[in-house]
């Protein structure tokens, strides 16, 4: 069993990133039922953890067991009842979603508890729509909302402009204040750190600027990479998050890039910030991009098809924040025409936006740049050859069609050699499920897609 399980972890180091490795396979014991061999139990720290493993992992691990044994094996996830990680007054229950109802309800914040959280009570879960591009961040954010100082500290947040960091925070803090109004809670840009403690040191208040961050229960930091070569900024926080991570306070932060990457960041602060959990958040696939539509209107009782989300979805693909905007464009839009929703009215509203879309990447393009960057030849993306070689380029080539182009998924299929339409959903699927765990393919996706939008720039 031993030598099994040494395999797998083997086989994990190898296929994942260190990170996602140390977060979620490290961590696990396989033990054997004394009674049957074929019978194993996968003990996982914490339910979230065991969750994950189970709907990313176990699949790869059974079939590892099925190399690896001569008879067939059961393997069953547990959680590890002894974990000193969660506290026995946090003992979660049954299932996470049942786990958070409690801190979930919606806060009802007034404006004197903005001012001394600073939270902004419409940013909550319930007003977060998940979908793949965010749903590890939602669940570690409800996690470290249902156990604040206990489950991960500090909390780590990255992903690109505009892609709801900002919303996930407050909607812990709101979280956490709902349930724990006597709790210290500060929201804060991590600008305005900077801005408060330039002041403090003017006005001669730095023990109390000092006082109060150290003094909080739960401190949210935004976008740290303002923190860029402020070295006297950061030596400060650096006292801070020590005070508070030792007091089991919890932090969480957010930043634009993976902690490493942050620019002009001490070495010491990056390397704190793996003490905890970090989680991305990515743009969002089309389905979630029309969800958020639908929720941002029915929000405000807006009736708006689901062509017209469609429209909206498949011509904005990178930031949510101006997904919002040609929401509201088209409602302003539609309102000074005196019209209803239509997907004229939306075309008209969106024109420019359209037509730049339009102008954007081709099919062709996509088929050559893939080509080029995986070095096999066009022709083969339209052949029948099912080679690993090429049908993992042809996949890709597919899930670019899809993301980057308004491009119907039959038209997608006719234009790969005339296949199916079954046969782009299938490679999008496995596409997305890949690139999450299997970080060569995600930066390659990203080459890609830097390289087709910077030839349009160019070209
Ligand atoms: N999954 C989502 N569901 C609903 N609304 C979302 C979602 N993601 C983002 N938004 C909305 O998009 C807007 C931008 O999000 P937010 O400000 O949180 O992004 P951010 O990642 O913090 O951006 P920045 O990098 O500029 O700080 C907000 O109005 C937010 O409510």
């Amino acid at each position: 069993m031993r030598e099994f399980w040494s395999i797998c972890l083997n086989w994990f180091e190898q296929e994942l990133p260190a990170q996602q490795f140390n977060t979620w396979i490290k961590g696990l014991r396989l033990e054997i039922d004394p009674n049957d061999n074929t019978q194993y139990q996968l003990i996982a720290p914490n339910r979230f953890i065991m969750q994950w493993v189970r709907e990313r992992y176990l699949t790869q691990i059974e079939k590892l067991g099925h190399e690896f044994f001569t008879h067939p094996i059961t393997i069953q996830l547990s959680v590890n009842k002894s974990t000193p990680e969660i506290p026995t007054s946090h003992v979660e229950p049954e299932s996470t979603t049942e786990t958070l109802k409690k801190p979930l309800a919606s806060p009802k914040n007034n404006d004197s508890d903005y001012t001394k959280t600073h939270l902004n009570h419409e940013f909550t879960f319930d007003t977060l729509v998940t979908g793949r591009a965010n749903d590890l961040a939602r669940a570690a954010a409800q996690q470290v909302a249902m156990n604040p100082g206990t489950s991960y500290n500090p909390l780590f947040i990255y992903g690109g402009v505009g892609l709801g960091k900002t919303h996930l925070i407050h909607a812990i803090g709101n979280s956490i204040y709902a349930a724990n109004p006597a709790m210290e809670i500060r929201y804060v840009h991590a600008e305005d750190y900077f801005s408060d403690m330039v002041r403090a040191f003017q006005q001669n208040s730095r023990d109390s600027f000092k006082q109060y961050y150290r003094s909080l229960d739960l401190l949210l930091i935004d976008d740290i990479q303002f923190f860029n070569r402020k070295d006297r900024t950061q030596e400060e926080f650096f006292y801070a998050f020590n005070a508070l991570i030792e007091a089991k306070k919890q932090i969480i932060i957010t930043s634009d890039t993976y902690p490493k990457d942050v620019q002009g960041l001490e070495e010491r602060l990056i390397s704190r910030f793996d003490w905890g959990l970090t989680v991305t958040i990515d743009p969002p696939e089309l389905e979630m991009r029309i969800a958020i539509l639908k929720k941002k209107a029915g929000a405000e009782n807006i009736p708006i098809s689901d062509e017209v989300c469609f429209l909206i979805a498949k011509n904005l693909r990178s930031n949510v924040r101006e997904l919002e905007g040609a929401l509201n464009r088209v409602i302003a839009y539609a309102g000074f025409h005196g019209k209803e929703i239509s997907l004229d009215v939306a075309k008209d509203a969106l024109r420019d936006i359209i037509s730049a879309t339009n102008r954007q990447i081709s099919l062709e393009q996509i088929q050559k740049t893939v080509s080029d960057f995986y070095k096999i030849k066009v022709s083969e993306l339209h052949s029948k050859k099912r080679t690993r070689a090429i049908a993992r380029p042809r996949q890709i080539a597919m899930w670019l069609a899809r993301e980057l182009t308004s491009h119907s998924l039959p038209e997608i299929g006719d234009f790969f050699g005339g296949r199916d339409h079954t046969t782009v959903i299938h490679a999008c699927r496995t596409i997305t499920e890949i690139k999450i765990n299997d970080s060569e393919i995600s930066n390659n996706l990203h080459v890609l897609i830097q390289t087709l939008k910077t030839s349009l720039v160019s070209g």
